[in-house]
């Protein structure tokens, strides 16, 4: 078998003039948890879908397990892909019960063995009290788990997961995505999952994909798009930052707030901007540099705090874990070189 379980070449999908894919190739490895995202119309559901086989794509070819399921000679039916889908409204079936919703989707399998199989799952995701109910009577969590158990039951080696945990309040969405999770890995099962969640994407994946107008940013780790973002846009998407000019000298960078060692592949005295990241900051008693406290948000565990510097045109941020006085009106800090970014 091929350790690729997903692969795309140069897929493209038009509507109308503009492309909701364009000319995208992606390589997923068998058993990895994938997350795909960007904001609202990127092309992420656009592409699930041509994985899945509902949506056929113009150009490019598709590769699942490491077979041809879509080019311009294949074109593989959905239901031949071997492969789960769970929408993000769950997709339930309101006439069926828990249990006839599951076994639905085993309707090509012998009798005994598609019980066999729903029962097997049923325990798996530990709704066996649910089995008797009518979806209406579930709430979002209890859906989404007979959700998955559906798509998962006839055990298909590739998911894909629409938005899945978006219709839960927050204090069960960590629960429940980290118990499907476990699951899916439990039975090495790939999954993409489509988010327009940065905190998501980075907490789901083995590999993060990031889109922007059907392309592809950045794909890598999780540590890589977060860490080590390859361009602005990326940088960006998944963490605030406060945004300085700066000169490019070579080795260095020249700001307003110092000058910090850095190495770019640019001409030295190139313009470049500094993004200064809230863990790039830190506060340290005699450094020189100092901050007036413009702002205090108490997030609980650390305080989230918003900086004004002399020189500076905007503020910074920064995350205490050590409480500050209460009438702190200024303090000291300093910038990190390792944690800053430029672009
Ligand atoms: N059936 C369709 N007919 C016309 N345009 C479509 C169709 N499906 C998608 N599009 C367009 O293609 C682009 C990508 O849509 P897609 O749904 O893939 O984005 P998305 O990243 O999943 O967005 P969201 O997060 O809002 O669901 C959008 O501009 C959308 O309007």
């Amino acid at each position: 078998m091929s350790e690729i379980a997903v692969q795309l070449e140069n897929v493209t999908r038009r509507f109308g003039i503009t492309p909701a894919v364009r000319d995208l190739s992606l390589h997923i490895r068998r058993g990895d948890a994938v997350s795909l995202v960007g904001h609202s119309g990127c092309g992420k559901s656009t592409l699930l879908r041509m994985i899945a086989g509902v949506e056929i794509p113009e150009s490019g070819r598709i590769f699942l397990e490491g077979r041809e399921v879509a080019s311009s000679a294949t074109f593989v039916e959905p239901e031949a892909r071997g492969v789960g889908f769970v929408f993000q409204d769950y997709a339930l079936f309101p006439h069926l019960t828990v249990r006839d919703n599951i076994l639905f989707g085993l309707k090509r399998h012998p009798k005994g063995e598609a019980a066999a199989l729903a029962e097997e799952m049923i325990s798996k995701v530990g709704i066996e009290h649910l089995t008797h109910r009518y979806p209406h009577t579930l709430s979002g969590g209890e859906q989404q788990r007979v959700a998955l158990a559906r798509a998962l039951a006839p055990r298909p080696s590739i998911v894909l997961m629409d938005e899945p945990f978006s219709n839960l309040d927050q204090g069960l969405r960590g629960k429940i995505r980290s118990d499907t999770l476990n699951l899916l890995r439990v039975l090495g099962t790939t999954v993409i999952i489509v988010t327009h969640d940065p905190q998501e994407a980075l907490s789901v994946g083995d590999q993060v994909v990031l889109m922007r107008a059907g392309e592809i940013v950045q794909s890598g780790s999780a540590y890589d798009l977060h860490d080590r973002p390859t361009n602005a846009y990326a940088a960006e998407f998944f963490c605030a930052s406060s945004k300085v000019p700066g000169i490019y000298r070579g080795g260095w960078i020249e700001t307003a707030i110092g000058n910090f060692a850095y190495t770019l592949d640019r001409p030295p005295t190139s313009s470049v901007t500094v993004y200064i990241r809230p863990h790039a900051v830190a506060l340290s008693p005699g450094s020189g540099i100092r901050a007036r406290i413009e702002n205090r948000v108490l997030h609980g565990e650390f305080e989230q705090i918003t900086l004004k510097v002399d020189g500076l045109g905007v503020p910074l941020k920064t995350r205490a874990l050590e409480r500050l006085p209460a009438d702190a009106e200024n303090i000291e800090i300093s910038i990190l070189p390792e944690r800053l970014l430029a672009f």
